[in-house]
């Protein structure tokens, strides 16, 4: 018996590389939850890549839960991982995921502090000419028809 012990065990003694403990810990935390291991929930863009010209067909790529971005005034936002912090639910952001959130986030009647909090998530915006709001003569949402 002491020497399954010893043989299962070894890379848990102390001393040992660290790296191993962690994925040994990762691994069995998966297996238990695969949700609670898995990626950060939410993690900062870095700041250049707030740049990037993206195009409708990549954000359409992005259409799930792990793996979520919408378009807001012709901004793309990667929302992955706040679904479960968005005070009007998840299922309600989940309907937009891969297209064009604009309306339906303007719809909601969002505060100031919704428009801040959009600002973490943004990632890049359209190429101009797939663009409805922030273009020369653009649509404005006060323009629309009920
Ligand atoms: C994508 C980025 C979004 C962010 C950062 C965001 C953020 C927020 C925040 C901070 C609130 C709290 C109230 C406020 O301060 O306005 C809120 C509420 C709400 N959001 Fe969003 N939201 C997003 C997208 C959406 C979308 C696409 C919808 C779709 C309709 C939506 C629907 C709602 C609703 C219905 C509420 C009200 C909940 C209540 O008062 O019970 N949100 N959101």
């Amino acid at each position: 018996m002491a020497q399954v012990q010893e043989m299962s065990l070894p890379s848990l003694s102390v001393g040992q590389d660290k790296s191993d403990y962690l994925s040994l810990t990762m691994a069995a935390l998966r297996l238990v939850n695969p949700w609670a291991a898995a990626e950060p929930a939410w993690r900062p863009e870095p700041e250049d890549a707030r740049d990037r010209v993206i195009t409708l067909a990549e954000v359409a790529c992005h259409d799930t839960y792990y793996d979520c971005w919408v378009v807001i005034y012709d901004r793309v936002y990667n929302i992955t991982g706040f679904f479960n912090e968005h005070p009007g639910g998840a299922d309600i952001m989940l309907e937009y995921a891969g297209r064009d959130a604009s309306v339906a986030y303007r719809g909601s009647g969002h505060s100031r502090m919704a428009a801040k909090a959009l600002d973490r998530f943004l990632i890049g915006e359209l190429p101009m000419h797939e663009r409805m709001y922030r273009r020369p003569g653009g649509m404005r949402l006060s323009d629309i028809p009920d």
